[in-house]
């Protein structure tokens, strides 16, 4: 029996500097810091947006510590609640869920053989009660689970965590209505899709489900015409409630945690799946697709307060077909495009906006970290519940454009650098 997950808890990065990272995030992104753990060992920062936190830890090296003597202080000073091995490039490595009971669910993980486990069930305590965790390897690269069961804690977020004042000046709900995480995406080395979705079912009962009306169930979504060589696989987790997450939208729900997993196709040459796996040294998470109400609102804030979107060919809002579906969703192609906002009709279910008002809006922003790895994703869902091929397509000429554009750069200045003046 795959292990009972009750939600998404918060998703952990690994970087070199904690506070250039949580400074992005709270004066680009709007998060909140709410709650922080400072040992000799490890900065931690718990921030969030919504029902959305981020974990940022950062392991301080032994300059930075103030000494360190037995292996026990060693053990404990690590950053708690992640795992402890060390990443050479900054990563966003850890998903963890809330379980019902850590105990149960890592001993029928270990019976059945299927996990690798990073810590066995732990236990930590402080005055507002305790919590047990165990983490496992999952087999995407460097990606990890922890399981956690807060249900005998009282207090504001984990122990050892202490609680952090709120910045008032950060712009409130009504500016920057990030909700909620929409979907995680990872992208993985070529023909890893299927050993991937299938632990996803065994360890924890995630189910595919269909990108688009055509797809094959053992092929996934294949894109590989017209310079993009890209497998997208889905698959989605509803807890046994089946209560999911309420979107504003019609009193739609969605499902409690949903993953992608792309992976790069050899015909069409180097593309963005193949240059992160080289920057990141290694399958991970590529970006994360943050749920908001308003996409046009967050991404006029966001972008007032500095962060950069991906944009789409100028042609991408002028084509008649385009121009008519962001029309008939009620929206301005002019006012799209200042952003980059992608907006797509849901193929799978085919229902058109003029009858059914089902279609998606996406953003992408470019790298976050110093590699071209990991980005983030605005998504407003109206009614619709996959992905669109156009935002897909939209997306990876635009990614395709900017990392060939780096890439020139870097190779220039290399150049530069080797040519004697
Ligand atoms: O469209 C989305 O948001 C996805 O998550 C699908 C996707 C994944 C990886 C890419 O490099 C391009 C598109
Ligand atoms: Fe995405």
């Amino acid at each position: 029996m795959a292990a009972y997950l009750s939600r998404l808890h918060h998703i952990s990065l690994h970087v070199s500097n904690v506070d250039k990272v949580a400074h992005e995030l709270v004066s680009r992104f709007q998060f909140n810091v709410f709650a922080a753990r400072l040992t000799d060992r490890a900065k931690q920062l718990a921030l969030r947006r919504g029902s959305a936190v981020f974990v940022v830890n950062e392991r301080l090296n032994e300059r930075q510590s103030r000494g360190w003597s037995s292996v026990r202080d060693r053990r404990e000073l690590n950053c708690l609640y992640g795992a402890h091995a060390h990443y050479p490039v900054d990563t966003v490595s850890n998903v963890c869920f809330e379980v019902e009971d850590v105990q149960r669910a890592s001993a029928e993980l270990r019976d059945r053989g299927v996990c690798e486990f990073l810590q066995p069930p732990t236990e930590v305590t402080d005055d507002c009660g305790r919590v047990t965790f165990s983490i496992i390897r999952s087999p995407v690269g460097n990606v990890c689970h922890t399981l956690i069961d807060r249900s005998r804690y009282r207090g504001l977020f984990l122990p050892g965590f202490h609680q952090v004042q709120t910045d008032s000046e950060t712009a409130g709900h009504s500016q920057c209505p990030i909700t909620h995480f929409d979907h995680i995406t990872f992208a993985c080395p070529r023909s890893c899709t299927a050993h991937i979705t299938r632990w996803y079912r065994d360890t924890f009962g995630f189910r595919r489900f269909f990108i688009d009306r055509n797809e094959d169930v053992d092929e996934g979504y294949v894109l590989n015409h017209n310079g993009i060589g890209l497998r997208l696989t889905a698959m989605e987790y509803w807890n046994s409630s089946e209560s999911g997450i309420t979107l504003p939208f019609k009193d739609e729900k969605e499902p409690d945690c949903k993953f992608v997993i792309a992976e790069s196709l050899p015909e069409q040459g180097r593309n963005q799946v193949d240059t992160f796996l080289d920057q990141h040294r290694g399958a991970g998470i590529q970006h994360i697709g943050l749920y908001t109400e308003d996409i046009v609102r967050t991404a006029h804030t966001l972008s007032l307060s500095g962060v950069q979107f991906f944009s789409p060919p100028p042609a991408y809002y002028t084509e008649v077909g385009k121009q008519d579906e962001i029309v008939a969703a009620g929206h301005d192609p002019h006012t799209l495009s200042q952003y980059g906002i992608l907006l797509d009709t849901d193929l799978y279910t085919d229902r058109r906006i003029t009858d059914g008002q089902r279609y998606l809006l996406q953003v992408f922003t470019k790298p976050i970290f110093g590699e071209d790895t990991f980005f983030l994703e605005l998504i407003e869902r109206r009614g619709a519940t996959g992905f669109g091929e156009g935002n897909i397509r939209a997306l990876w000429r635009s990614v395709q454009a900017y990392m060939e554009k780096e890439e020139h750069r870097e190779t220039e200045r290399q150049d530069k650098q080797s040519t004697p003046s």
